[in-house]
């Protein structure tokens, strides 16, 4: 997020400069019970780095671990395993004086100005407070500190013993930006910071932290869900999915061609402005699935349109191939669904409990189309057992059968194009089709 001839300038002066190195980190949420096992994994094996003086924006869909990851990175929340490094020291196991100077060096701006400002303290002392914590200097000092805060951030000195239901929401956001920069930190984490805000007060807030990072050289990482703010201002993006990173890389070459079935996925689901230009759309089938119960190979494999299929069903008519997945998206959901009042009651009574429908639903999802006798046994097989309240034996049927290598093996991060792009995805692999060419044979 500079303009070109810094982002250029930037490029010679920081290449090898790395602020900012991830690896393997994971943050998961447990329930607290004694006998929890299950915890909610928001970030599930990270690792990314970033560059000096550079944005890196971090997209992805509600829930996807945007913001655990941005806590994590903080120290807001700890880290269940992996590495943070800031300047070569690991934060993860910070304490005591250290775990002191990394609160300095760290700040975080927060997507809701409303509720991260504390009503009762005037805008003075909201921004001296992080200089009144870390005892910076003398009083006189930190007021003169404040003042000049105000006024790079665009706001006046006359600001300062007011309160912050005075101002409107981009002031306000303002007035928390000048609060993150107090302390001249190196790096600072922008959770969604203008997402709360109108968009014409969206681009001045933009453009203020455009020129902060010019004039301080600052890092950022700033976390989003709108794609197209992101595209304007991020020298690279990391997409997110189910607490993973799918793409990482740099912005213009991400969004013109995305790698990974998941990018994919999500640009195609940003309107087009102008709607003489035809677009290829993907619409994803589903949800993703828990975090609790994430896949056991790739995690995007439960949704993915171009999954990889096994070497015997490569020629199954596309539909028929499309419905097996559905099929087995609802066997999957019905494990995560609560039981009909029906059903508990049986159970209370402790007579045998039938998730009843199966047969409606095979007559559904394959009744209409043509199906292979084969495949068609496969179905009927997995139903019995569904119908039998073995659901887990369908599933296991089924993923056995119809399952490749996106469901068995997690991928790895992949190399894609040379600008150091990484993608994880199966299709990378020398063996199989890139994920674009398959998507150029569905959409056409
Ligand atoms: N304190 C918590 N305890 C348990 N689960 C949590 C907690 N905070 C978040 N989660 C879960 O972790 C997952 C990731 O949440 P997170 O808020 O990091 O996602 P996000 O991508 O930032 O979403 P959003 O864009 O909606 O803020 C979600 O399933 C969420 O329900």
């Amino acid at each position: 997020m500079s303009t070109t001839s810094t982002k250029e300038e930037q490029k010679t002066r920081t290449s090898q400069d790395t602020i900012l190195e991830v690896n393997g980190l994971k943050t998961y949420y447990e329930d607290g019970g004694l006998l929890s096992s299950n915890p909610v994994k928001a970030v599930d094996g990270v690792s990314f780095d970033i560059e000096r003086g550079e944005t890196l924006g971090l997209v992805g869909e509600s829930g996807c671990g945007k913001s655990t990851l941005g806590r994590t990175l903080m120290r807001l929340e700890e880290a269940t395993a992996g590495e943070v490094k800031l300047n070569g020291t690991d934060i993860t196991t910070l304490s005591g004086s250290d775990l002191k100077q990394f609160r300095k060096d760290v700040q975080m701006v927060f997507q809701d100005p409303d509720s991260s400002l504390n009503e009762r303290m005037t805008i003075g002392e909201i921004v001296r407070e992080p200089l009144d914590v870390h005892d910076w200097k003398t009083p006189q000092e930190r007021r003169e500190r404040v003042r000049e805060l105000l006024e790079t951030v665009g706001l006046q000195e006359q600001h300062y013993y007011r309160y912050p239901h005075q101002f409107s929401g981009g002031q306000r956001q303002r007035i928390g930006i000048a609060r993150a920069l107090a302390l001249e930190p190196d790096f600072i984490i922008l959770d969604e910071p203008v997402s709360a805000l109108d968009v014409s007060v969206q681009a001045k807030i933009l453009n203020l932290l455009e020129d902060l990072q010019n004039e301080f050289g600052l890092t950022y990482l700033f976390i989003a869900h709108d794609l197209a703010v992101v595209r304007h201002i991020c020298d690279r993006v990391a997409v997110m999915y189910l607490g993973n990173i799918m793409e990482i890389g740099p912005a213009d070459e991400m969004f013109d061609e995305p790698a990974n079935p998941y990018t994919h996925a999500l640009l195609s689901s940003i309107p087009e402005p102008d709607p003489t230009i035809g677009r290829d759309r993907i619409t994803l089938r589903g949800t993703p699935p828990s975090p609790r119960d994430p896949p056991a190979g790739c995690p995007f494999s439960t949704r993915c349109p171009v999954k990889i299929r096994p070497e015997s069903y490569t020629d199954l008519d596309t539909e028929v191939w499309e419905r097996i997945e559905v099929f087995r998206e609802v066997l999957r959901e019905r494990e995560r669904a609560s039981p009909s009042v029906t059903e508990r009651v049986r159970e209370l009574l402790g007579r045998e409990t039938h998730r009843s429908g199966m047969d409606e639903i095979v007559t559904e999802l394959f009744g209409e189309i043509d199906v292979p006798g084969g495949v068609m046994k496969h179905i009927n097989e997995a139903a019995d057992y569904a119908e039998n309240d073995d659901e887990d034996a369908a599933r296991t049927y089924l993923r056995e059968e119809f399952g490749s290598v996106c469901d068995h093996e997690r991928p790895g991060q992949l190399g894609v194009g040379d600008k150091g792009r990484l993608s994880l995805c199966h299709r990378h692999e020398t063996e199989y089709e890139e994920p674009s060419t398959v998507f150029e044979t569905l959409v056409q």
